[in-house]
């Protein structure tokens, strides 16, 4: 855990979300400042600054993330119209949270390409 990690905060339970889904590796819970109508976060519970900072050791637990994605988008009631998966990456990718994390995205049309 990284103590000043908002995220790990999170994961940690000692910043409140309201829970969408956890288990043992994962924790999802609702962007607070949703760009859609459905906006949901998945992060690991490991410390990982982004997807890069994975290794092999994590291969497992990316599997996890982005099964566990598709899963909760169909919860969500995304499958039949679709929605949106993000994983923001650095600088250029608009990361500002550097704790790796999926954004699920939908409940409306999604643009391409994206800003
Ligand atoms: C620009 C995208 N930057 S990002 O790809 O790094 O996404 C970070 C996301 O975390 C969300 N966020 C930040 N703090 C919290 C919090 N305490 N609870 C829930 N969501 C949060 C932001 O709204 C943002 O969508």
């Amino acid at each position: 855990m990284q103590t000043e990690c908002i995220f790990c905060k999170i994961a940690a339970k000692q910043i409140p979300v309201e829970p969408i889904y956890e288990d043992e590796q994962v924790i999802a819970f609702k962007d607070i400042n949703p760009a859609a109508p459905v906006h949901v976060l998945l992060i690991p519970k490991k410390h990982l600054e982004h997807l890069l900072a994975a290794g092999p050791e994590d291969i497992g637990l990316l599997g996890h993330l982005t099964a566990t994605a598709g899963l909760l988008a169909n919860q969500l009631g995304l499958a039949e119209d679709g929605f949106r998966i993000v994983v923001n990456t650095k600088e250029h990718g608009g990361q500002t949270v550097h704790h790796l994390h999926y954004h699920i995205l939908g409940g409306r049309l999604m643009k391409w390409p994206p800003g």
